[in-house]
């Protein structure tokens, strides 16, 4: 490979001539599309009788609508100060054709492509040509720019047999941007794709393509890259259905935001799995339950639990639940046990918050039975008055009222509501449940847990499909609940009745819904999300990117059920990455061994490069823990020129964070350094990491060995563990290194 720096200068000059082409002709074709979109403005404010205009005016958007696309796109980038163009591909077929690759397709004034969408066929070989298989490529180049400015470049002489005068530069493009040191934010890998990782980038749209394989193998990086290419290759569909990405947290979902706006796409909603369903229940969570508590509360045993509590009436006994009414002096009534047939009548086939004025009717009709034959009254004349008395309405409001969804779950705090609810639970998870939900009993003043948790949002949302919404005003629930039938009257043609129905439409789902729906960390999604999720895409396709090995959900074969519930009978395609650009060979050996030893069915990557220095195992006693925690942060952060990530057992985040803040070297540190628990560090990398207590991980994490795994392969450079015993006794977590 040639390296001298009289032959690198003269290549980068070129490549700067090349780019400097480009931005000269996007700020032409920027200037060009915004003169037009004033002029179509004005001509569309002008006058509106002349008709010939107007049309001109669309003429010219359809004419400059690339202009446009390109302009709406750079103002993304501009604001992410990426380079645009990035790669460059010298062709053997067509001979000598030249292609430049960036981040947005441009072209010059007679529409010659001066850059090449990174996402377009054209561009493809740059990411899949090899040696083998060169693809046409003679040679492919990577261009480092800083903004506008050429700064460095790479090569690959990738059709050997190509008779060529090509320099070839560079020391490889890979390892310079593995190498280089974490930020707070993901980076897009635009430049780097591999082979394997393209592959699953460009899969086709439909059905459900799962992307998987080990940590740091580029699942994420790559399912956001697959977000990009889809809204180019389908942008009429997805921009109109719309993308949503899911992640398992907010800290995740700030860490990948930056990657599709620097891939120039800006339009897809993300939101961590606690937040999907605020669209409907106006509430998110990031709460995490004790492990037991969020495990049973993901799982589809819930469902029964749910309808069972929706169909529980909130009154109950013969003394209290029975309705009472007058007519011509005979007393009507209807008891426990007919009450309850009606009820589950009605909601064999009704949602509880439509269901009101059938019960109302059928209580009514049912009353009315119960009269003696020799009151001379017509049929409508006793329903009306049935219907007239107050005792009815207010029994209506005990038995049959509007129900929010918090409403409903909260009786699950009520130990005697949950013995009735729940009979197919063990009398633990009975008692978990009921726990879980004593902070409302506290008003939250004494506890630290407060709120609804991340798993309660799967069940306020499923209660959501079961009962339907809750009418606005609740006040208002003796009024009929939606515009139906009663309301016909005072409508006045058959028009009108089928807008008001479209305007108040019971049937209509709350629930926002998308065109494709892309889930990261989708081993950790519990059936119950899933169910919240698919009421999210009923019609999409999907990303599902996950690794089971690093799962905290542990019944992985009822995750697998409600996934094929969402493929159903349409295409699955799954892609399994295979190299590990995260983590060291050394730091991935160890985690290795620990995942092999209780997961032995793991995909165990292979770890692109090495760094020579093994992780460093230490001990400490709980008396000397804060100054040796200290000492071992301080080391590492010195090691490192980017992130430090410290990654705690949950019951010590607060304490540790504390603690870090309180030394002045490491409070220096600010954002280079980050105290979090090992599931908040799912998806996430520092360059140097300090897992503490592996055992207590293990002991408090949902997934156990499988979390402290999640912790195990954070490290991008450097990897401390510290474990906490007395002195004497090994940490268990050790054994199985052996
Ligand atoms: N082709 C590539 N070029 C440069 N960097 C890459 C490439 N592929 C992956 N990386 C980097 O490797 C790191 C790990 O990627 P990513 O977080 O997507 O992995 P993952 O498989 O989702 O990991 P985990 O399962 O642990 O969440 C990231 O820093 C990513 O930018």
């Amino acid at each position: 490979m040639t390296t001298s720096r009289h032959d690198l200068d003269r290549e980068i000059a070129l490549e700067q001539a090349h780019v400097d082409k480009v931005y000269a002709n996007l700020a032409n074709a920027t200037a060009s599309a915004k003169q037009v979109a004033r002029q179509g403005r004005e001509i569309f404010l002008s006058d509106r009788t002349n008709w010939m205009r107007e049309e001109d005016g669309t003429a010219l958007f359809e004419r400059d609508a690339f202009a446009y696309q390109a302009a709406r796109r750079l103002a993304v980038l501009d604001a992410e100060h990426e380079g645009l163009v990035f790669g460059r591909l010298d062709m053997s077929e067509p001979a000598d054709e030249v292609r430049h690759i960036g981040r947005l397709g441009v072209r010059d004034q007679e529409y010659e492509p001066l850059v090449i969408d990174w996402r377009a066929p054209a561009a493809e070989p740059f990411y899949r040509a090899t040696q083998t298989d060169p693809m046409g490529v003679v040679r492919r180049r990577v261009l480092r720019c800083r903004d506008d400015k050429v700064v460095g470049l790479e090569d690959d002489l990738l059709d050997t047999d190509a008779e060529t005068d090509l320099p070839i530069l560079g020391e490889g493009a890979l390892m310079a941007s593995l190498t280089r040191a974490r930020g707070r934010t993901m980076k897009d890998i635009v430049a780097t794709i591999q082979a394997e990782q393209d592959e699953a980038i460009r899969a086709p749209y439909q059905g459900v393509t799962v992307i998987a394989g080990g940590p740091g193998t580029g699942k994420t990086v790559v399912a956001l890259h697959r977000a990009a290419y889809l809204l180019y290759s389908n942008r009429a569909r997805l921009e109109k259905g719309g993308v949503l990405v899911v992640g398992p947290s907010n800290v995740f979902m700030n860490y990948i935001e930056r990657v599709l706006p620097s891939l120039g796409e800006d339009s897809v909603t993300l939101k961590a799995i606690g937040s999907v369903a605020s669209d409907v229940l106006g509430m998110a969570s990031e709460r995490v339950d004790r492990a037991s508590a969020a495990t049973l509360k993901g799982s589809l045993r819930m469902l029964d639990v749910l309808r069972r509590l929706v169909r529980l009436p909130l009154i109950s006994g013969p003394e209290t639940l029975r309705v009472r009414v007058t007519v011509k002096g005979e007393v009507l009534m209807l008891h426990e046990d007919e009450l309850n047939r009606i009820r589950d009548n009605v909601l064999s086939h009704t949602k509880l918050n439509r269901g009101r004025g059938q019960a109302l009717d059928q209580v009514v009709a049912a009353l009315a039975r119960k009269l003696s034959d020799d009151v001379e009254l017509g049929d409508d004349e006793v329903e009306s008055l049935i219907r007239e008395q107050a005792s009815l309405q207010m029994f209506m409001n005990a038995w049959w009222p509007a129900l929010s969804t918090p409403q409903v779950l909260a009786r699950l705090a009520d130990p005697r509501i949950v013995e009735q609810v729940a009979p197919r639970l063990t009398p633990e998870e009975r008692a978990d449940l009921v726990e879980s939900y004593t902070w409302l009993q506290h008003d939250g003043e004494d506890s630290e847990i407060t709120g609804w948790s991340v798993a309660d949002m799967a069940l306020l949302d499923e209660l959501l499909d079961i009962l339907g919404p809750a009418p606005v005003d609740p006040d208002d629930s003796d009024e009929p609940l939606f515009v139906g039938l009663d309301a016909v009257n005072e409508l006045v043609t058959t028009a009108d009745v089928l807008r008001s129905e479209r305007v108040e439409d019971p049937d209509a789902d709350p629930q926002r819904t998308f065109a494709h729906i892309l889930v990261d960390e989708g081993q950790d999604i519990t059936p119950m999300q899933w169910r919240l999720l698919r009421r999210r895409g009923p019609q999409s396709s999907w990303t599902i990117v996950g690794d089971p090995a690093q799962s905290s959900y542990p019944h992985q074969d009822e995750t697998a059920r409600s996934l094929d519930e969402i493929v159903g009978r349409g295409p699955r395609r799954t892609f399994t990455l295979s190299t590990n650009y995260r983590s060291p060979q050394e730091v991935f050996d160890l985690a290795a061994k620990v995942i092999v030893k209780v997961f032995p069915e793991a995909d165990l990557p292979r770890a692109v490069r090495s760094t020579g220095v093994e992780p460093k195992l230490a001990t400490t006693t709980p008396a000397d823990l804060d100054a040796d925690l200290l000492r071992h942060v301080r080391e590492l952060a010195g090691q490192v020129s980017g992130t430090v990530g410290v990654v705690v057992p949950a019951s010590r985040l607060t304490a540790v964070t504390k603690l870090t803040m309180s030394d002045p070297k490491l409070a220096a540190l600010e954002a280079r350094l980050v105290v979090v628990t090992a599931l908040q560090a799912k998806g996430l990398e520092y360059d140097g990491v300090l897992v503490l207590s592996p055992d207590e991980i293990v002991a408090q994490a949902p997934g156990a060995e499988r979390v402290l795994y999640v912790a195990l392969t954070r490290a991008t450079q450097r990897m401390t563990t510290l474990d906490v015993t007395e002195p004497g006794t090994p940490a268990a977590w050790r054994s199985l290194l052996s």
